[in-house]
């Protein structure tokens, strides 16, 4: 079974219920999913036993990480996952942030390709809290994914 592996920083919810709507379509499409909090101290080596890597991730400041994904993505780029897909989620808000609409989320798709991973899907940006038709992408997302 595909394993895949969310790690996911949400400061008011919104990429926490991206976050869940992702993993009922990876479970949807017959996926073993496990979703991974950035509060919860994530070990640099949480992707090492999955096919699949997500990092989904609101922006902080000005187009900053999060704090409680600082580290992870420091080391990211140290990490090596070729042979696994990636993909990113973020959620910004563009009228408030137009110079860093889901800078967060840009950055990790720049870490995640130093890698050696490949990227298995366009990295989705989400004004706030996800709507029917970013539900709709979510899920487009998720099969891609799969598809490698
Ligand atoms: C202090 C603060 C700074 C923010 N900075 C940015 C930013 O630079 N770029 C952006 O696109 N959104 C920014 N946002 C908006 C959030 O990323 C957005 O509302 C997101 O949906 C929050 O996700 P969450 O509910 O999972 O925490 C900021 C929000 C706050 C409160």
């Amino acid at each position: 079974m595909t394993v895949v592996k969310i790690v996911f920083s949400s400061a008011t919810g919104n990429i926490e219920m991206i976050s869940e709507i992702l993993e009922e379509e990876f479970v949807a499409l017959g996926a073993d999913v496990e979703v991974l909090d950035a509060d919860d101290d994530v070990d640099e080596d949480v992707f090492e036993d999955a096919d699949i890597c997500v990092v989904a991730t609101y922006t902080d400041g000005d187009g900053e990480i999060p704090f409680n994904l600082q580290e992870f993505y420091e080391e990211l780029p140290e990490i090596d996952l070729s042979g696994k897909v990636f993909g990113v989620v973020g959620s910004g808000d563009s009228d408030l942030y137009p110079d860093a609409f889901c800078q967060a989320a840009i950055d990790f798709e720049t870490a995640f390709a130093e890698t050696g991973a490949t990227k298995g899907a366009d990295t989705v940006k989400i004004e706030n809290a996800a709507e029917d038709e970013d539900i709709v992408t979510l899920k487009a997302f998720a099969a891609a994914l799969l598809e490698g």
